[in-house]
């Protein structure tokens, strides 16, 4: 981000923070704007990535079933509070005709979708979108579990709750292939 883009969020950050009422020249605010403003830059880094490109295709000659990749960790940002939402993404894919991705490319496409304001559903599905431009045609499922921070630290307050949400494509979009991914990640 550069540096005119850092000192407008800096400068609306000192703007929040007077607002409701705070000295902003207290020690312990001093830098604050600025960091904020540092950290806003790295939870938002995709907003203006227009494309995921850092991956790498293998070939294989052996045949594979379904490949399950679970529990990757991801943090993101809700799009109505600009508060975390965060938990885990599991991803199945079949390879085809040998084709498989570096496992780490994955985590870091769900880093790539993660890091930006979102809501669940649409992470999920991103997930699956992206994966498929990769690795078509074969057949991708994505589950994610995660918690909302402005269900539990404000609003309605409901701590602990998780919500579970799910996107397919291609092959794995039968039912018979859904359950075979949904039983392997509950092994
Ligand atoms: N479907 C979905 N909803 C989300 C997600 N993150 C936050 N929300 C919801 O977005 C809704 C926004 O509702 P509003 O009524 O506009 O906002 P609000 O007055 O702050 O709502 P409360 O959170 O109920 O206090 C809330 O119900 C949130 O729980 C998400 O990832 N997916
Ligand atoms: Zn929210």
């Amino acid at each position: 981000m550069k540096q005119t883009e850092l000192k407008k969020i800096e400068l609306a950050v000192q703007t929040i923070l007077e607002t409701v009422g705070e000295d902003i020249k207290r020690p312990g605010l001093k830098e604050t704007p600025a960091r904020v403003a540092r950290m806003y830059a790295e939870i938002f880094a995709s907003v203006k990535q227009t494309e995921f490109t850092d991956y790498k295709m293998f070939k294989t000659d052996s045949e594979n079933d379904l490949v399950i990749v679970k529990e990757i960790p991801f943090y993101s940002m809700c799009e109505h509070h600009l508060l975390p939402f965060w938990g885990t993404v599991s991803v199945g894919y079949v390879p085809k005709a040998g084709q498989i991705i570096g496992l780490s490319k994955i985590a870091r496409l769900v880093d790539y979708v993660a890091k930006r304001p979102s809501v669940q559903e649409r992470l999920t599905s991103q997930i699956v979108t992206e994966l498929d431009k990769i690795l078509r045609p074969g057949g991708i499922a994505v589950e994610v579990k995660a918690r909302h921070m402005c269900m539990e630290m404000r609003g309605i307050q409901k701590t602990g709750s998780e919500t579970v949400t799910a996107a397919f494509s291609g092959g794995l979009k039968n039912a018979v292939a859904k359950s075979e991914f949904q039983q392997r990640l509950a092994l």
